[in-house]
């Protein structure tokens, strides 16, 4: 309240002309109240009129009501502000905010914490309240006597709840209202019971009454917990009409006149107010039909031109998509009122565009605010987009959701007759609409050939029909080909103001679905510039939103990972992954993300992601028995993210089976196993051609020369043009650590069992023995040259004594071998006596079509003698590289260079998905 002091008495006619010019109310001791008047009114009256001009208009003004004039003229108090404007927040509660005692307290704690001027709290009934009041009535008009029953039920849980909260005075008053009301209303029940039917009015008078008790309670809790609060019946305040099925219209002059009385003669600095219920301009008991709760607060907030508006749910806020379906959806920070509408019409759960509509006008912002969790900021709905200081400057700033709706079918009208023959569109649509049908999108191509649209599965068939009875004579006449139906269908919208005024928006939303091999049925765009929709199939649908949702909301590139066999090179690929992890999202937006981890006897799965600094205590505790296809199901598709890789780290023929199907299902694959690509020639062509029709990747860098990058070599020299004459080398690290280190007086079996602990040698050392290790590579690169070669086609001399060949274990095996020393020992030596070292090598003729896996002899100052440790040295002979050959030497085997051919293989992968280069 503020106090105007006329200095002069000759003031008080002008300062009372001046105010009722604004309709300010002057009471009969000369007190001019300004409760009917704006908070805009009011401070320009004391500001501009009264402050500046005193001296001439002759006022004094005190801020403070409670500054008492002491003036020998006339007094003139301006009374409140009980006015509307800036002062006042809203809040609204819903059902379940206000489901039990304890959370009618919250609830007013959270109004008392609001350090807001002024008030107006919005509560719903108690939740199930108004679902029971419902079926008081239904129960009433059957002829149910158990109304009666239920009513006391409804009774019994007021009375309960207000007696957990209140005590003295305000519970006794409470409790009269209650039992007075229930009494009435027993007595309506009876006479509906007795016609056997109710109106619809007092269906919506019975209703209301949760929220009449609940405004009552809390608004007592709140004057128990010291605040000046009373509570309104918005019936003597809101006016709406009917519009239209299930949707009423605010009349807001009216209602703003009856508020304003309201207001003058309930100053309170806190209110609570009735959600839902309203009058009609007879002043009958009605509702604001769906959604009603939230639709009260917003039009009080255009009523009071408020602050801003708070929603209070169970949500954190309005998310950047479905979060039961991607769980990595983000709560987005704001929204436009544009915004909120689109996602609100893909069932974001987000206001009902008719909420926003009250207070858009006013530039109010509404914010989403969760109830069980305080520290969560909420989403706040707002006139100006903000782009979100998270997220840079690129198109990836003006998404901001992603919805789906389900359950569609496309239909398609083509035909030649309908280019640039007007009204071929319109009777279209006059079909679909005879039949009540609701079209979602429509698509048209300039061309003019076809025109699709997409319509409820339930009501495609009915359009069809529709359809061909109204163009029956120009399908007959072949002007229309089809009228063709495109079942199972989803739409996916991608929800940003600004985002079709920004290039490339569309590219990376297509490019997102390209990369995960979702395939587009329909396109459309309106220049609203606010939704990019596409029609997709249903199944796709779900992978398609965590596809586009990850390109723009995580890394640019994000790759659920599968591990096979964490055994030595599996587990040394894991503790690369986890010390890199970090750098890769930092620099190449690159997420790797293990979503489970499986070897022969158990496996570890994780639904965000296995924390890989101690995925083996998780395994022993979490881990399940394996499942190979359960474990595949999970990692495809189980997830958020569109991208999987399954990274084959066992030596299973078993494992290598199944890439064809994991291939042929959009799931990448990257393997050191050596074992599908040198088995039987026709599955290997089948496999590589399933590749290629799949548009998979299929990386196995390391099942030659491990990290050296001896694959990627070989492809960039056939992809370039060139051509292979000779690839020779020595391809094992085991043979060359071992006939590296077989020198002087040392044993075989020795150096064997060194290269066996060092990690060279196969999970079984005699594959690298045997010769097959090396005979498995030759055939690898051979049939990356084109040559139909099968691993029988290729000689190879084994270094397994004869009688150890059969021998059932590898221990077994270790334990025999140092019998045999002797013979390879001779061998080494009638070498050395010739100046010459013995070296195990693999030759892939191209130019012959075949290849060779042999021991030879070199002299000692041939490049391949003057290796050492485990290395490798590769020759690649070609037409460019003729004279001189194309080396690649290095170690060509253990676990961490192992690993890193494998990583490097995920970074190329996660390259061709889109990962930027650093
Ligand atoms: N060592 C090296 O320097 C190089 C190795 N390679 C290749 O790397 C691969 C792995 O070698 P390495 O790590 O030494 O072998 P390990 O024997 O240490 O590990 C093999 C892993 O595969 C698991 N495994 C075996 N069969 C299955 C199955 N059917 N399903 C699921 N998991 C299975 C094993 O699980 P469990 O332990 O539970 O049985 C184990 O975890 C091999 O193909 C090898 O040729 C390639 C280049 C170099
Ligand atoms: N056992 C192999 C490992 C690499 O493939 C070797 O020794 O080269
Ligand atoms: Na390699």
């Amino acid at each position: 309240m503020a106090l105007l002091s006329p200095v002069s008495s000759s003031c008080l006619p002008r300062l009372c002309s001046q105010l009722a010019a604004h309709d300010a109310v002057v009471d009969t001791k000369s007190r001019v109240c300004l409760s009917s008047a704006s908070s805009h009114l009011q401070r320009s009256l004391i500001h501009k009129c009264y402050l500046d001009k005193r001296e001439s208009h002759g006022f004094k003004v005190s801020a403070s009501a409670s500054v008492t004039a002491d003036v020998s003229t006339a007094e003139v108090a301006v009374k409140s502000p009980i006015v509307k404007g800036d002062t006042w927040s809203i809040h609204k509660f819903g059902g379940t905010c206000v489901g039990t005692a304890q959370r009618i307290q919250n609830v007013a704690n959270i109004v008392i914490e609001d350090s807001s001027e002024r008030k107006l709290v919005v509560v719903s009934a108690m939740s199930k309240v108004t679902d029971m009041m419902y079926d008081l009535i239904e129960k009433a008009q059957s002829r149910d006597d158990s109304y009666e029953a239920a009513l006391d039920a409804v009774f019994e849980k007021h009375k309960l709840t207000a007696v957990n909260l209140l005590d003295g005075d305000e519970l006794a008053s409470f409790l009269s209202v209650l039992t007075r009301d229930v009494h009435n209303l027993k007595a309506m029940l009876r006479a509906i019971y007795i016609a056997g039917h109710g109106t619809e009015s007092f269906s919506a008078f019975v209703a209301g009454h949760g929220e009449l008790w609940s405004a009552q309670i809390l608004s007592a809790v709140l004057r128990k917990g010291g605040i000046d609060c009373t509570w309104m019946d918005t019936r003597d305040v809101l006016i709406v009409t009917p519009a239209g099925s299930n949707q009423v219209d605010p009349d807001y002059e009216e209602s703003e006149q009856r508020l304003d009385n309201w207001l003058s003669q309930n100053p309170s600095k806190v209110v609570v107010a009735t959600g839902f219920i309203a009058s009609t301009p007879q002043n009958i008991p009605t509702t604001l039909k769906r959604d009603g709760s939230d639709f009260s607060a917003a039009i009080m907030g255009a009523l009071f031109r408020a602050r801003q508006v708070t929603i209070w749910t169970d949500v954190d806020g309005v998310y950047s998509a479905d979060p039961r379906k991607v769980s990595e959806a983000v709560v987005l920070n704001t929204l436009s009122y544009q915004e909120a509408w689109e996602m609100s019409y893909f069932g974001a759960n987000v206001l009902h565009p008719r909420t926003i509509i009250p207070v858009m006008q006013y530039d109010i912002p509404i914010v989403i605010r969760n109830i069980f969790n305080l520290s969560a900021p909420g989403t706040k709905i707002c006139r100006a987009p903000i782009i979100e200081a998270e997220v840079k400057k690129d198109s990836v700033a003006y998404v901001k959701g992603f919805a789906t709706i389900d359950n569609l079918a496309l239909v398609n009208v083509e035909g030649t007759g309908m280019a640039g023959v007007p009204g071929t569109a319109s009777a279209i649509f006059a079909a679909v609409k005879d039949v009540g049908a609701n079209v979602i999108m429509i698509s048209q191509a300039s061309s003019e050939h076809s025109v699709c649209f997409a319509v409820p599965e339930k009501e495609v068939n009915a359009v069809a029909k529709a359809l061909e009875a109204r163009f029956r004579q120009a399908l007959s006449a072949g002007r229309l080909s089809q009228v063709a139906i495109i079942p199972n269908c989803s739409i996916l919208a991608a929800v940003g103001q600004k985002m079709a005024s920004t290039p490339g928006v569309s590219a990376t939303l297509f490019n997102a679905l390209a990369k995960a091999n979702i395939n587009i049925r329909a396109i459309a765009q309106g220049c609203s510039e606010y939704n990019i929709t596409v029609v997709v199939k249903r199944e796709d649908c779900v992978r398609a939103l965590r596809a586009v949702h990850s390109r723009f909301y995580l890394s640019k590139t994000s790759i659920a990972v599968g591990i096979i066999g964490p055994g030595l090179i599996g587990a040394t690929l894991l503790n690369q992954l986890r010390d890199q992890a970090a750098v890769l999202k930092e620099k190449s937006k690159t997420d790797l993300r293990v979503m489970g981890i499986i070897g022969s006897k158990k496996m570890l799965l994780s639904d965000t992601g296995i924390d890989l600094s101690n995925w083996k205590e998780l395994q022993n505790e979490k881990g399940e028995k394996a499942d190979l296809e359960k474990f595949v199901h999970h990692v495809h598709g189980n997830h958020f993210i569109p991208n999987t890789v399954l990274v084959d780290c066992t030596s299973s023929t078993d494992v290598a089976d199944h890439y064809h199907d994991w291939l042929h299902t959009g799931i990448h694959i990257i393997t050191p196993n050596k074992k599908a690509n040198s088995g039987p020639l026709d599955k290997y062509l089948k496999l590589r051609a399933r590749q290629r029709q799949s548009f998979t990747h299929y990386f196995y860098e390391a099942t030659v020369g491990a990290g050296l990058p001896i694959m990627h070599t070989l492809r960039d020299l056939l992809q370039t043009g060139d051509k292979i004459i000779k690839i020779e080398g020595i391809f094992s690290g085991t043979l060359s650590y071992i006939f590296n280190s077989f020198v002087d007086t040392r044993a075989f079996s020795e150096v064997v069992m060194e290269a066996k602990a060092a990690g060279y040698t196969e999970p079984d050392p005699r594959d690298d023995l045997a010769g097959t290790d090396v005979a498995r590579k030759v055939i690898i690169l051979a049939r990356e040259c084109g040559l139909n070669l099968e691993l029988s086609d290729i000689p190879v001399q084994s270094l397994v004594p004869d009688p150890l060949k059969e021998t059932a274990s590898v221990d077994d095996f270790m334990q025999q071998l140092p019998s045999y020393d002797s013979d390879i020992a001779t061998k080494r030596q009638a070498a050395e006596d010739a100046g010459e070292v013995l070296r195990y090598v693999g030759v892939v003729d191209v130019k012959n079509q075949k290849g060779v896996v042999e021991l030879q002899r070199y002299k000692k100052q041939h490049p391949f003698a003057q290796l050492s440790g485990s290395d490798n040295i590769i020759a690649f002979t070609t037409e460019r590289y003729n004279k001189q050959p194309l080396i690649v030497r290095g170690p060509g085997a253990g676990a961490e260079v192992t690993a890193g051919g494998v990583f490097s293989d995920l970074l190329r992968l996660a390259s061709n998905l889109g990962a930027p280069s650093c």
